[in-house]
């Protein structure tokens, strides 16, 4: 996967997207992150990346040309779509990122990301490129870099192969629409906390009950509408019912 970055701040991206699982993704070329300067793409001598709303207002808006010279130049045109890329705009009215987002996001051979800042971007860009807007969230930020990492950050364990144990991607959070059960490590006892025994036991049916007893409780108490219209197998049904119970419902 080829991942390109349109932002006027490229090195913000130096740090976080060269240490760990996505440091190692990419020197094991699972995939490829390059950000572009958008003030690479301008014409004039002050690089003006930014200008003036027009209609007045504060703040400035995001110049169109810098984003059109960019993509032009990464794709040719925006009438050739190519299968298995995607344009995306960072932006609060976009749909919000999901865990289901990630995964769908992780089998594109390309993504480009444009990052705004100020204001917003002129319109005509989006109108023109963009196949999808995506939020992380209801709150405004400075810009769009942050939340391409987060976006990044999620999908890249999806790559098969990033992860040294594939299965946690597959057991984390939201992979199977549930919050994670508690994790622990040693000691056993820790300042008189004691590890569940199940977990102590080796029994590996037992820990996997245990798990997703715990899981459901988890689900039950801080996410329930992740539970509600959910189908349950015979055996989920017996643990929620189990876990509710533990929870005193
Ligand atoms: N929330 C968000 N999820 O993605 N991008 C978000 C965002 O707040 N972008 C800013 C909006 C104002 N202009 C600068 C960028």
């Amino acid at each position: 996967m080829n991942i390109h970055i349109l932002t006027i701040f490229p090195e913000m991206f130096q740090g976080p997207m060269s240490s760990s699982i996505i440091g190692r993704a990419c020197q094991k070329g699972l995939l490829s992150i390059e950000p572009h300067n958008l003030r690479d793409y301008t014409k004039d001598k002050h690089r003006q990346v930014d200008d003036t709303p027009y209609g007045g207002g504060a703040g400035m808006v995001m110049k169109a040309e810098p984003f059109f010279e960019a993509l032009t130049e990464l794709t040719g045109s925006p009438k050739q779509k190519k299968v298995g890329r995607k344009i995306i705009m960072l932006t609060p009215q976009g749909a919000t990122f999901t865990q289901k987002k990630a995964q769908e996001l992780a089998t594109m051979s390309e993504i480009i990301f444009l990052c705004g800042r100020y204001e917003g971007i002129d319109e005509r860009v989006r109108q023109t490129w963009v196949d999808e807007e995506i939020s992380i969230g209801d709150y405004i930020l400075t810009g769009g870099e942050l939340a391409t990492m987060v976006i990044i950050d999620a999908l890249v364990r999806f790559l098969p192969g990033a992860l040294g144990d594939e299965m946690s991607a597959q057991e984390e959070s939201f992979s199977d629409g549930l919050l994670e059960y508690p994790q622990y490590t040693k000691p056993a006892t820790w300042q008189g906390m004691t590890v569940p025994a199940p977990l102590l036991s080796g029994h590996h049916e037992q820990i996997r009950k245990w798990r997703r007893k715990e899981a459901f409780k988890r689900t039950y108490q801080f996410r329930p509408e992740l539970l509600r219209g959910r189908s349950l197998s015979i055996e989920d049904q017996i643990l929620f019912a189990e876990a509710l119970q533990e929870l005193g419902m």
